[in-house]
């Protein structure tokens, strides 16, 4: 049976990449999606943002919504200090195994807790199943139509605390305008817009960033 994308790009990574080292893996992931076959990575210019925003915060405990093949894990795993963790939700099986081996490669593991299943799932059974108090940071980047009943979700689990800070992708493409509506005109969030570009494409994109007031 033919190897999918995600095999291929995970296999690259492998042959390309220095275990160990998560920048060389992340560099593995944009030169194969910019060059061979496009992939839906946060990719290296909204990565910066999504770098700058994890550094200002510096999270102790993070979520990641929508894990894929692990880019944007390992990305965020390796700026967390000693002792700080990222779970991230991933429900496509084929995916969640691939992430895995990305996440182990780079050797970004012992920060990184994936959990296999749907997000509305897991979102209830963090505090107790994963001894999570409050999230610091959550990157938000699966189904975009999911983003506003999870954001509601997390909110109704007393998963966000005052200074709590969401970073979603995708705003303009493939946009998430139910998300934007619900987000800005709320008046507990504080909302942010980041300009930028869509991964490996010169298409205008934007990632909204949502401070929790409490
Ligand atoms: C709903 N609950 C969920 N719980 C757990 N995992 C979930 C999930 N929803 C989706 N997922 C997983 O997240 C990932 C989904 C991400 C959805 N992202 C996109 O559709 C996307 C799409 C594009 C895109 C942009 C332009 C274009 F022409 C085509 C695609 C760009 C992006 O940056 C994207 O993030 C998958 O791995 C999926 O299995
Ligand atoms: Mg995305």
């Amino acid at each position: 049976m033919n190897q999918s994308k995600e095999q291929r790009i995970l296999n690259y990574v492998l042959q390309n990449a220095v275990r160990g080292d998560p920048c060389s893996v992340i560099d593995a992931i944009d030169t194969y999606c910019s060059q061979k076959e496009w992939a839906m990575n946060v990719g290296n210019e909204k990565g910066l943002i999504l770098d700058k925003t994890v550094e200002e915060i510096n999270p102790s405990v993070a979520l990641e919504l929508g894990t894929y093949c692990g880019y944007s894990a390992v990305r965020i795993a390796r700026l967390l200090k000693a002792g700080a963790r990222l779970l991230t939700v991933e429900f496509n099986p084929e995916f969640a195994a691939i992430a895995k081996q990305m996440i182990e490669f780079a050797g970004v593991q012992d920060k990184v807790t994936l959990i296999e299943g749907p997000s509305e799932e897991i979102i209830p059974q963090l505090k107790k199943k994963y001894e999570v108090d409050t999230l610091d940071f959550v990157f938000v980047d699966h189904w975009k139509d999911r983003y506003t009943p999870d954001t509601i979700l997390l909110q109704e689990c007393s998963l966000l605390r005052k200074g709590s800070v969401l970073l979603a992708d995708n705003i303009i493409v493939p946009g998430a305008p139910e998300f934007v509506n619900y987000i800005r005109n709320n008046p507990r969030f504080q909302c942010t817009n980041y300009p930028s570009h869509l991964e490996y494409m010169k298409v205008q994109d934007a990632m909204e960033k949502a401070v929790f007031l409490g």
